[in-house]
């Protein structure tokens, strides 16, 4: 079947959180239309931008494009940004079902709004392993009152300013700023509601509407500019059973961590006192937060959603209980019969050092001492047609140089930035070993939670401390390996990821917090892009393939 979508991306007046902005929106839509469809369909979204004075992507977060890099959504990567007042047209087969969303993915649109869901359901005839009676959705976030704008310059700016912590967390774009839902006798010092209209329908908490008794899907998306999110279902355990689009071996927790760009699927069975509603929470994990929790309200039915619980807000485990979040991790396996890693060594082995560093006095990350700078004409395009002149021709390092000493600030700290490519023989088996280091900071890591294109990666396993290629590579998990198109590399650790290169096209590799991508953490793999056809004239006009029309 074909699904046609047509979408107006528009700056828009909204308040998510009751303080209003402006923010990037779709058919005047905040979050985005969902997108629903079967396994195998195929989406067209014909895309106008409004944007007087910016250029719009929109990334599909999660899907492989097979045989459509071009369409991947990556501006300067698969295609030239769409520029105001331009339509484009997507067009691309969802070959898999799963929770997956779509988003900006040039500057930091997706922190201003730019994100939606995409849901793909079985083939008709296909079944869950897995019942359920009824099926819900979130996206969570982070949320800003300033403008990404702002929070660009800043991030490129000598003395360096960074976002600092969100003022909200939202859930299906909804939240409280300055002014809980939570009775404030558990609150102190809230009901400050300066500059808020809490009548605003547009920051009314969000509801999911349960029939007692009943169990459902809840498909949670952490589409997050820079905050890794623990939700909590307030008195109700949760059932991991997808993970990133696929079935992993189901198991119970009572909170979740997801990191930006993951996406679950749990089941929960609204089992609780029905005379009352109780709240989804969301709270800040890997970061030290003065962030409230953001909520919304599971509704029992037949109360009214208005009817707030008189409970306080669901607490997470502690920001710093790294050990938790890696024992979670570590819970998420393959589901039984499902898809296992090739069990021979790779093809390839590349370790990446990720280090904050600074060049030219502006604080930069580095991957093996290269900062991703963006070219100007699209890496597919220049590989496709050979246009030498448009990225580095010098391969990135397969290896960082040694030695090197994650625990304490970089001592070289000038990086160099770089356009070049990890160019894979196609069908190869691939493995890349991300290595934790300690920031410019003295004492601190940070989570970065990397994000793949075109491809999904079997998690091999994670470790603490220096990855020893020898003996830390015996421990690989061959035998139930989940697959995952994004995981989390914890503070001064490693994790190590298995993929087939068996994608034509030109496929980013990053740190899905829109802060580091900005500041130049990824790597940009390519595989395959001779077997291409002609690459669509629509993709094409900006740098050289403005001037090459092939
Ligand atoms: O990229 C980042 O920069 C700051 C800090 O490390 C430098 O001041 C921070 O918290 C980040 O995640």
């Amino acid at each position: 079947q074909i699904r046609h979508y047509q979408w107006k991306v528009d700056y828009l007046y909204f308040s998510p959180d009751c303080i209003e902005k402006v923010i990037i929106a779709i058919n005047g839509q905040y979050p985005g239309p969902t997108i629903r469809a079967h396994a195998g369909d195929t989406i067209v979204v014909e895309l106008q931008n409004f944007l007087p004075t910016a250029g719009v992507v929109i990334h599909w977060h999660g899907i492989h494009q097979i045989g459509t890099p071009w369409f991947d959504g990556t501006a300067f990567v698969s295609q030239c940004p769409i520029n105001p007042g331009e339509t484009f047209t997507y067009k691309f087969i969802v070959d898999r079902a799963g929770t997956f969303f779509y988003h900006g993915h040039i500057g930091m649109q997706r922190a201003a709004g730019l994100y939606g869901s995409l849901i793909v359901d079985l083939r008709h005839g296909e079944k869950e392993p897995f019942a359920y009676d009824g099926d819900l959705r979130i996206a969570i976030n982070d949320w800003w009152h300033r403008s990404v704008y702002d929070q660009e310059t800043g991030l490129i700016s000598i003395p360096f300013r960074f976002v600092g912590d969100p003022q909200s967390l939202l859930i299906e774009g909804r939240g409280r700023y300055n002014c809980s839902l939570v009775p404030t006798s558990f609150v102190l010092g809230s009901g400050d509601c300066v500059n808020c209209n809490i009548s605003n329908p547009q920051c009314q908490p969000f509801v999911l509407p349960v029939e007692p008794g009943k169990t459902y899907r809840l498909r949670i998306a952490n589409v997050a500019s820079l905050s890794s999110l623990n939700f909590i279902l307030e008195g109700h355990k949760l059932t991991i059973v997808e993970a990133d689009g696929y079935y992993v071996d189901p198991v119970v927790v009572e909170n979740l961590d997801l990191y930006s760009g993951e996406t679950y699927s749990v089941l929960f069975t609204a089992n609780q006192d029905a005379s009352r509603n109780y709240w989804a929470a969301i709270n800040v994990r890997g970061r030290k937060s003065s962030t409230p929790t953001g909520l919304a309200v599971l509704n029992y039915l037949l109360n009214p959603s208005s009817m707030l619980p008189s409970t306080p807000s669901p607490v997470s485990p502690a920001w710093n209980d790294f050990d938790y979040s890696l024992n979670q991790s570590k819970l998420i396996l393959a589901r039984k019969g499902y898809e296992v890693p090739p069990p021979a060594k790779a093809d390839r082995e590349l370790i990446f050092l990720t280090t904050q560093n600074k060049i030219d006095g502006r604080i930069k990350w580095a991957i093996n001492n290269i900062t991703y700078a963006p070219t100007s004409t699209p890496v597919l395009a220049a590989l496709k047609y050979g246009w030498k002149k448009a990225y580095d021709l010098n391969p990135p390092p397969d290896y960082p140089s040694r030695p090197f000493n994650i625990s304490a600030p970089p001592p070289n700290v000038n990086a160099k930035f770089g356009s070049g490519v990890y160019k894979f023989q196609f069908d190869s088996v691939v493995d890349v070993i991300i290595q934790n280091t300690n920031t410019l900071n003295p004492n601190n890591s940070e989570i970065h939670p990397w994000h793949l294109h075109g491809h999904d990666f079997w998690v091999l396993g994670h470790g603490k401390g220096v990855f020893h290629p020898a003996t830390d590579s015996q421990s690989y998990n061959l035998k139930n390996a989940p697959l995952k198109n994004t995981v989390a590399v914890f503070p001064y650790g490693w994790v190590a990821l298995r993929f087939r290169a068996d994608n034509p096209g030109v496929w980013p590799f990053h740190c899905h917090i829109e802060a580091h991508l900005h500041m130049g953490m990824g790597v940009i793999f390519a595989e395959g892009w001779d077997r291409l056809p002609k690459l669509p004239k629509s993709i094409l006009g900006c740098g050289l393939s403005k001037f090459y029309i092939p």
